[in-house]
Parts: C-alpha cells; sequence; structure tokens
C-alpha cells in the first residue's frame, strides 16, 4: 500500500511540476493575476475551489471580493487557460459597456448556452443580427401607441385579476406567494406586448387558460434550465447531457418544444391573416418586415418575453419585502399618492395615466434603491473579442469571460458611501424630485447600445402595481426580518418565494371599498 502510494506520488509529482510551469509560463500577461487581491487562483485549478465553496453566496463572497480590491475589478482562472475578469467600477463598466462597445460582444459562450432556446432573438444576438432588430424594436418602444397598450394591459390586469386576487386574499386569509403572483402577472402582460396572447395566468379565463398555463410552464422550465448551464462548473457536463439527452437536458428539450410549438401556430396563424391593422404588438411590428422567416420572428418574440418576464417581478418582490419592514416609507409613499389623488380629483381605485405616474417621484426613489440593493438582473457577462486594458489598467485578454456585478456595485460604498447597505429612498431625490443616476454607476437597465429596451414599459408597470396595491392593501410579509435567499440564475428571484398575508386597509374614513 505505501509503495503504490510512493509510485503515485512520484508519478503524479513531475505531472503537477509540468501543469504549473505549463499554466504559469505558457501564457505571458498570467503575471497580472498573481499581483491583483482578490480572487484567490490556485495553481492549475484557479479560482474553482473557491467558487465551489462558495457557489450558495456567489453574490456577497463576489461583493465581498471586489469591496477588497483597489479598484474594485478581480481576475480570475479556471482549468482549461479559462481567464475572467469581473468588475464593480463604474470606469470599467462605462468603457465595456460604451467606449469599447464593439470589443464586447455577448460571445459565443452565451450565445451558445441559451441558443436552443432563444435562437438568434434581440436578447441572444451580437453583431448586424442584433443591430437589426435593435434598431426596428427601439423604434417601435418609442411609439405612443405602444406605450398607451402596455399601460391599458396593466391597467386592465390590475382590475380585473391582481386587485380581486388580493381582496379574495384578505377575505380568506390565504397566504400567497407574492413572488408568484408578480411572475404570473408580468407573465400575462409581456405575452399581450409580444404576440397578443393573453395565458390568463393571474386568472380569468385568458385566450385559452389551459393553453397558457401550459405554455407558461414549458417557458419556466425551458428558461430555468437553459439558464442553469451557465452554473456548471465544468461546462462539458451539460453538453454530455445533451449529446446523450439524459437529466435536465432531457426535458429541456421537452420544454423548448412545447414553446416554439406554440409560438408557431400563433405566428402561422397570424402570417395567414396578412396585416391586421387592428394588432398592436410586436410580433405585429416585426411581421411588417417580409423579410423575417416564421422561425426569426419566433426568436425575437421569445427573446422578449424572456427579458420582460422575471424582471419586473424580481424587483417588485424585493420591493415588497424591504417595505414591509419599513412602515415609514410606506408612510411617504401613500402620501404622495394622497397628493397625487387631491390634485387629480382621483380616488382610491381609480387608474393612473402615465403622466401622473411620472409625478410619482417618492415612489420611483423608493424602487429605485430596492433595485439598488437587489437587482433584477445581478451579474451581466460579455466575451472580449481583443486584448484590452481597462480605464483602471487591468489587462483584459482576448475570449476572456468579462463580467460586471449589479449587485456588487450597489453596495460599494466608493459608489454610494457609508451607508451603501441602508435602504434609504431619499438619495434619489434633489428638492423632492426624482434624479436620474449615472447608468454606469447604477447598471441595473445595462448602459449603453445594449440599454434594456423595456426600462419606460417597466417603470409604468412597477409603478402601477406598487401605487394600486399600497393604497388599497397591507401586505403582512410572514418573516420581514429575515433577509430572503435567493436563486442563481439570470434574474434575482428569491428562494421559496414571499408568503404573504394580505389585509384591505384601514383609512381615516374606514375601509375603502
Ligand atoms: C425591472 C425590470 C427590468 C430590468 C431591471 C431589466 C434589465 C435589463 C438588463 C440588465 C438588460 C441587459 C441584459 C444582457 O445584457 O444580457 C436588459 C436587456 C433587455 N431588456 Fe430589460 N429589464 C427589465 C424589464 C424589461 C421589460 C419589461 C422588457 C420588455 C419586454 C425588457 C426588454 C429588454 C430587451 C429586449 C433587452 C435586450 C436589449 C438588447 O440586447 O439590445 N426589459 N434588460
Amino acid at each position: 500500500m505505501e509503495l503504490l502510494s510512493l509510485q503515485s506520488f512520484l508519478i503524479l509529482l513531475p505531472i503537477s511540476i509540468y501543469l504549473f510551469y505549463y499554466y504559469y509560463h505558457s501564457e505571458p500577461k498570467r503575471p497580472q493575476i498573481s499581483r491583483q487581491t482578490g480572487f484567490k487562483n490556485y495553481p492549475i485549478v484557479g479560482v474553482l475551489p473557491e467558487f465551489l465553496k462558495n457557489r450558495h453566496k456567489f453574490l456577497q463572497w463576489s461583493t465581498q471580493v471586489l469591496g477588497s480590491c483597489p479598484t474594485n475589478t478581480a481576475i480570475f482562472f479556471r482549468p482549461y487557460k479559462f481567464y475572467g475578469v469581473m468588475t464593480a467600477n463604474p470606469i470599467n463598466v462605462e468603457h465595456m459597456l460604451k467606449t469599447n462597445f464593439e470589443n464586447y460582444p455577448k460571445g459565443d459562450r452565451f450565445i451558445s448556452m441559451l441558443g436552443d432556446f432563444l435562437g438568434r432573438g434581440i436578447f441572444n444576438s451580437d453583431g448586424d443580427l442584433w443591430k437589426l432588430q435593435r434598431k426596428t424594436a427601439s423604434h417601435e418602444f418609442n411609439t405612443k401607441s405602444l406605450r398607451n397598450f402596455v399601460v391599458q394591459n396593466v391597467i386592465v390586469e390590475i382590475k380585473t385579476r391582481l386587485v380581486p386576487l388580493l381582496e379574495q386574499a384578505s377575505k380568506s386569509g390565504w397566504v400567497l406567494d407574492l413572488q408568484e403572483v408578480l411572475e404570473r402577472f408580468a407573465f400575462d402582460n409581456v405575452c399581450k406586448l409580444a404576440f397578443n396572447f393573453d395565458p390568463g395566468c393571474l386568472g380569468g379565463h385568458g385566450d385559452g387558460a389551459a393553453a397558457g398555463a401550459e405554455f407558461m410552464a414549458a417557458f419556466e422550465e425551458a428558461a430555468t434550465v437553459s439558464c442553469g448551464r451557465f452554473f456548471y462548473a465544468f461546462p462539458s457536463l451539460w453538453k454530455t447531457k445533451k449529446f446523450f439527452n439524459i437529466g435536465s437536458e432531457r426535458s429541456l428539450r421537452k420544454s423548448i418544444s412545447a414553446v416554439h410549438r406554440f409560438a408557431d401556430n400563433i405566428i402561422q396563424s397570424r402570417l395567414k391573416a396578412k396585416v391586421d391593422e387592428s394588432q398592436e404588438d410586436l410580433l405585429f411590428r416585426f411581421i411588417g418586415n417580409n423579410e423575417n422567416s416564421p422561425e426569426f420572428l419566433r426568436d425575437i418574440i421569445i427573446s422578449f418575453i424572456l427579458a420582460g418576464r422575471d424582471t419586473t417581478s424580481s424587483a417588485l418582490t424585493w420591493f415588497f419585502w424591504l417595505l414591509s419592514s419599513r412602515p415609514d416609507v410606506r408612510e411617504k409613499i401613500l402620501k404622495e399618492l394622497e397628493a397625487i389623488r387631491v390634485r387629480t380629483g382621483k380616488t382610491i381605485g381609480d387608474t393612473y395615466g402615465v403622466d401622473e405616474l411620472r409625478d410619482m417621484d417618492y415612489l420611483q426613489a423608493a424602487i429605485s434603491e430596492s433595485m439598488r440593493l437587489y437587482p433584477p438582473v445581478p451579474v451581466d457577462t460579455k466575451e472580449s473579442l481583443n486584448d484590452d486594458v481597462f480605464p483602471d489598467g487591468t489587462f483584459v485578454g482576448k475570449n476572456w469571460l468579462v463580467m460586471y456585478q449589479a449587485y456588487a456595485m450597489g453596495r460599494m460604498k466608493s459608489i454610494w458611501g457609508n451607508d451603501c447597505e441602508e435602504f434609504r429612498p431619499e438619495r434619489w431625490l434633489e428638492n423632492g424630485a426624482f434624479r436620474q443616476e449615472n447608468p454606469f454607476r447604477f447598471p441595473v437597465f445595462h448602459a449603453g447600445p445594449r440599454m434594456c429596451l423595456g426600462k419606460d414599459m417597466a417603470t409604468i408597470q412597477m409603478k402601477s402595481i406598487a401605487a394600486s396595491v399600497i393604497e388599497r392593501f397591507d401586505i403582512d410579509v410572514r418573516d420581514k426580518l429575515t433577509c430572503p435567499d435567493y436563486v442563481m440564475a439570470l434574474t434575482l428571484r428569491m428562494k421559496g418565494g414571499l408568503p404573504v398575508t394580505v389585509r384591505v386597509r384601514e383609512r381615516s374614513g374606514g375601509v375603502h371599498n
């Protein structure tokens, strides 16, 4: 036995020495890593042991690492000469998202992970294919007609589904998962925007409730498993599963074909009907360009559904959790809403138009502050096309994985000051008016040419929901003092949801109706 150990040692020793020298001397830029504070990169295995140890609290761990680096930027490497850099420094973020945008596409690594599901839709493409979709979409997103369409959909969903559901919950004392409710709301909404189909996930009959629920479940599964590919320590694992069509990859294939079948049916029937001027949705707007094949139309639509699905629900779930332990903030929101109602002659239950929503400065500040601490997209990744140097002096090699961490940026003293951990909406106000933050310091909606297209729509949706819920109901979070855990996915979802009970709010004049 001892002889065997000695033999193994003698065999392994030269191999280890060889690998050590190979990794350390075959890469001329490597010395950057050892000089860098930050991620612990071991010989050969790189950051992998630390990553595996901290995977369950990835965001807190990487925030702490970035905070300890002089320029809030850290390099790591993984086996097989795979290098990456993560930053929480606004000047680096501006460089990668705007100044040297062409050098930082999403890259093949990202695109191949989501490719089976999203094809080459706007969310999953680079270069000319992306530019083309971006041009059409940004033109359409700026039209008044699309904005009105969105506002109308949100109003109907709130009045006919969300409010009745919460009223029912308040009467019967149900415990609701608020995160799930908000996700269903967002899914109904984004499907209407994408191809004017109402899946009726939050109640009602929709355009076919059973089909809608099936579509949402398949979409959910396809998105979760596709995004799960990002978190494999060794990407070859999911590729092998895919090759043999086993495990999660097998269910992924099934759910993707269900989503594609569903979307194809709608697209085919719309194409057969030729141009239907009564439609206002995105599909109608992209069909207008005759050059788009049905498959490409499907990719475009699915990308939009993915982008608009979990983001607003994530933002609002964390917002309602934060609010539950801050009655002072809630009171200020209520005061602001009351002032707007008095000025416009409205009563509780009336809906708010775009102008009134725009006047809700304090509510906007509170939602932004919540997204600063809990950004719906906590980490964003790119791939470098060529060698480059960040403005802070960090070398970035060709084909490196390049990430900015919005979660960490919201918690950097260098950006937000010593009270950065505190939930303080006032930091967004100047003489009572909401003040936009520089998007490279607050890249929650991304920034530069690829900035989120749905920012305004998301804002309308979030403020409408928050205002309607807060003025009508008291939301009691069951465990308001424990910070919920999150699920590591592309969006920041709460682990286990947000269980709440609901009470119709009592006002000085009694309970409203
Ligand atoms: C609070 C809500 C939202 C947040 C925080 C948010 C954030 C983001 C972020 C960080 C990106 C960049 C993603 C990446 O690089 O991979 C993005 C892109 C995008 N978002 Fe949003 N988003 C929100 C809501 C929406 C909504 C409601 C829509 C509308 C359907 C939407 C449509 C898009 C699209 C189409 C892109 C891709 C833009 C491009 O690549 O050119 N987003 N969003």
